[in-house]
């Protein structure tokens, strides 16, 4: 029995990874939700759904051994294993009001189930690091960057579809206020960025006594004025936020620590709408770092620090396991918009986080699993083509000759 629904669990993941994912707009999320009908989203979802599954399990194969047979790594594989058959459960049955109920509690379990995703993956690449007696090859390294990367937009937007069908179909519907799912049609950008920095100085005072101020400006190109509002995941921009925050607070505090006592230079925070783009900058002056570290911070291999204690965890507020910034320029990158640092060493850092203006062009961002894909895990780092330093024989024989 167990050889067979082996059999057809392949059969099964070669035919819904044939599909590319259907990426939505934030449009497409909001005129659907305006008048949602379950049927629909459920018909949507049980193709959908094992579509992005799929895709993800085909890479989940891919990765380098020493890193998809850790105990951490076969356990997630498992979970992925568990839901996509979850879902097919539904692929030819009736959308009676039984099934469509039962659909949606087992899409809570599934959620539910992944919770630790990001935690277990952190503790793989671990495992693996110990396996491999600490140093790790320039291509897994890459490959590695490149799968999580992926992996975490391809669970980011399955979350989002999940949360928005048990949101507008679950027990709850009606406590939505004007939100329609976890969406917010005029999610005030300023009031966001408020609640997080209030958070982020609660950590802060709690463990550094002191926190930087905040000053807010707002610059529209078309409504000079009035709250620049856009519809966006609150939660996601929230995520954001409050990580960024967590980095310049450390940052200001930690560089000023020295001088006196006088007062901590404030974090500032512009938010400015343009035809195309909206931004959030927060510009601290914490010391930045230099330019040849810049990239390390969205790497997942460098921020895996040796797991905290979990007194650790609270105790050292802004500390954990260091993939915030990485998953957060995700979240940026999930409706097409970005993240980007610019560092000045010796002064301070200005983090942008870019959305989109119009919620037609916020179009999902989704992995797709083809030859492409798979040709990315048995890349070789190629050689270089840029002359990086002259080599030492050439410069002793130039200084040789003078
Ligand atoms: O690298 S940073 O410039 C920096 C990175 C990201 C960010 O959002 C804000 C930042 O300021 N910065 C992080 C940090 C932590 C402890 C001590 C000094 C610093 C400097």
């Amino acid at each position: 029995a167990a050889s067979s629904s082996m059999a057809s669990l392949a059969k099964m993941l070669d035919f819904y990874s044939g599909f590319n994912p259907s990426p939505l707009s934030i449009k497409q999320f909001m005129d659907f939700g305006q008048n949602a009908c379950e049927k629909k989203s459920f018909i949507f979802l049980r193709k959908e759904l094992p579509v992005r599954l799929a895709n993800i399990m085909k890479e989940i194969a891919l990765l380098p051994d020493n890193l998809l047979h850790t105990r951490s790594v076969s356990e997630v594989s498992s979970w992925y294993v568990k839901s996509f058959e979850d879902v097919l459960e539904y692929e030819k049955v009736e959308p009676t009001h039984e099934n469509l109920q039962k659909f949606v509690r087992d899409l809570d379990l599934i959620r539910n189930r992944h919770n630790d995703v990001v935690q277990t993956m952190a503790q793989g690449v671990i495992e693996m690091k110990e396996n491999e007696g600490g140093n790790v090859e320039a291509p897994t390294e890459s490959s590695i960057q490149y799968f999580l990367d992926r992996l975490y937009m391809s669970r980011i937007s399955i979350r989002m579809l999940i949360n928005q069908h048990t949101l507008l179909f679950g027990s709850s519907p009606h406590s939505q206020g004007r939100h329609i799912g976890c969406l917010d049609p005029a999610c005030d950008i300023s009031d966001v960025v408020r609640d997080a920095y209030e958070n982020a100085r609660f950590l802060c005072d709690q463990y550094y006594l002191t926190s930087p101020a905040l000053e807010i400006q707002q610059h529209s190109s078309t409504d000079e004025g009035i709250p620049i509002r856009t519809v966006y995941v609150p939660s996601h921009l929230y995520y954001m936020l409050f990580e960024l925050f967590k980095n310049s607070m450390r940052a200001v505090v930690e560089h000023h620590n020295q001088d006196s006592c006088d007062s901590l230079p404030p974090l500032k925070v512009h938010i400015c709408r343009g035809k195309e783009d909206i931004c959030v900058k927060i510009s601290d002056q914490g010391g930045g770092i230099p330019r040849s570290q810049s990239d390390q911070l969205f790497k997942y291999m460098y921020s895996t620090a040796p797991q905290p204690s979990k007194s650790d965890l609270h105790t050292v507020p802004l500390a954990g396991y260091g993939y915030g910034l990485p998953i957060s320029r995700l979240y940026a990158r999930y409706f097409h918009g970005d993240i980007v640092l610019l560092s000045c060493e010796g002064f301070g850092t200005d983090a942008i986080i870019y959305l989109k203006a119009l919620s037609d062009e916020a179009n999902e961002l989704l992995p797709i699993f083809n030859k492409t894909s798979s040709k990315f895990y048995r890349a070789t780092v190629p050689t270089g083509d840029w002359s990086n330093q002259s080599s030492d024989m050439n410069a002793r024989q130039l200084n040789a000759t003078i």
